[in-house]
């Protein structure tokens, strides 16, 4: 992998060449063992593997700086995209750091990617200096982890209360208004997880989820930070949760009542605000819905809001989610008191969780989730994250319980 720090300028210009396939069935089943990246919802998406080129970034010119390789690097590539769809021609797959410090950020070209998009079907090689031939594609079997042990991250649940108590109280004293706060699971494997098996179980089960993987970071959001596609911009902003209980009219009553909890829609309003004030500048003119509607996963029930805009400059997807993260969904309200105080009491580095991950093309537009109920993958070694909007009213053994709901998806995806 190219580091920022160290990069120069390619010296030949990427060969792009996307054209259109019969149905490949399955995307995430092309997906070889090693060196795979994938961003599939339903079962549109794309999926990629090899390596044409990549950079890391780091610190708090992360978003920029690897906004500003991507466009050098657009620019100068040769691009023949005869699907010409969202995700056809050059695209890169990202994921990024949570923090300014520490943690590493990644744009990720690979030399294949398969795409679907409703009924396009297509495969782009991508390669340094001559076009390279479209590969053969075939299915693969994921290998079933054994004997996955689960233990507690930085935290037990009990400390973790204590930390939730911390923040409720220095809520109440005034000092901000929402925090975030986010645990770790961790579980170990018996031989080096194929992450592909995850993947595949949280793209079946969650599949109204954006399922994702980039450089060993894998799961299955509900949240979309930012879309750009042809001038429009939308984001779909989630905070304010309940947990599903399996009876269907029992949990229809939960959705009522989460839609009238004073507590969750003042969670969520604060949500709503950071993501219509980030985008605003950009835009020139915005639908901002005044309720939430209630997204039903699986696992948990969110307060929604699907937020709209006209973009009128030219900031990429990647400029986007930099100018929208952290947004109070991950951070808080006052977004800097909310970031000092995770560092300060969290207790945990979250690396890339909660930070953006997905895809930007050559255009600039592109797709970028939070990297929610996730997990980082590093051999034999799985760290799952969940977090909890912290509000005046929060209750630590409430938000306990539903950081374990959130877990559920990565935890169940494991399991054999
Ligand atoms: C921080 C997470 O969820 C966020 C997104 C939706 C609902 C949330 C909540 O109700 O607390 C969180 O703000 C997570 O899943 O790790």
């Amino acid at each position: 992998m190219t580091d920022l720090a160290g990069s120069t300028p390619h010296a030949s210009p990427l060969v792009v060449r996307s054209v259109p396939i019969d149905d490949p069935g399955s995307l995430l089943s092309l997906l070889p063992r090693d060196g795979s990246l994938a961003w599939v919802h339903h079962t549109d998406g794309i999926v990629g593997w090899g390596h044409a080129t990549a950079i890391t970034a780091s610190g708090a010119s992360r978003f920029a700086d690897a906004d500003a390789w991507w466009r050098d690097l657009a620019t100068r590539a040769v691009v023949r995209d005869e699907v010409r769809v969202p995700g056809s021609g050059l695209v890169a797959f990202g994921s990024f750091a949570f923090s300014d410090s520490p943690g590493d950020s990644t744009l990720v070209v690979p030399s294949v990617i398969v795409g679907r998009r409703g009924d396009a079907h297509w495969v782009t090689t991508i390669s340094s200096g001559s076009l390279a031939t479209p590969p053969g594609l075939r299915t693969h079997t994921a290998a079933r982890p054994a004997d996955v042990v689960f233990a507690d991250g930085a935290m037990s649940g009990a400390e973790w209360e204590l930390v939730i108590a911390d923040a409720v109280r220095r809520i109440q004293a005034g000092d901000l208004d929402k925090v975030v706060l986010a645990r770790d699971l961790v579980a170990e494997t018996p031989t080096p997880l194929d992450v592909r098996w995850p993947l595949q179980r949280l793209a079946d089960r969650y599949a109204a989820c954006w399922t994702f993987h980039v450089d060993g970071l894998f799961g299955a959001t509900p949240e979309m930070l930012v879309r750009r596609e042809r001038g429009l911009v939308t984001s779909r902003v989630l905070a304010g949760t309940i947990r599903r209980t399996g009876d269907d009219a029992h949990d229809l009553a939960l959705a009522a009542s989460l839609a009238r909890s004073s507590k969750d829609l003042e969670e969520h309003e604060y949500a709503v605000r950071s993501v219509a004030e980030s985008l605003a500048p950009h835009c020139s003119s915005m639908n901002v819905p005044e309720s939430p509607f209630v997204l039903h996963l699986p696992n948990v029930m969110h307060l929604a809001t699907d937020v709209a805009g006209v973009i009128d400059d030219s900031t990429s997807s990647l400029g986007l989610a930099a100018a929208l993260h952290p947004s109070a969904a991950v951070g808080g309200t006052p977004t800097a008191t909310a970031v000092d105080l995770i560092a300060q009491i969290e207790g945990m580095d979250r690396g890339r969780y909660a930070g953006p991950v997905g895809w930007i093309d050559g255009n600039g537009d592109g797709e970028w989730g939070i990297a929610l109920r996730s997990a980082s993958v590093d051999g034999e070694r799985v760290r799952l994250y969940a977090g909890c909007g912290i509000v005046a009213d929060s209750d630590p053994e409430a938000e306990l319980a539903e950081s374990q709901a959130k877990l559920i998806p990565v935890r169940d995806a494991l399991g054999g």
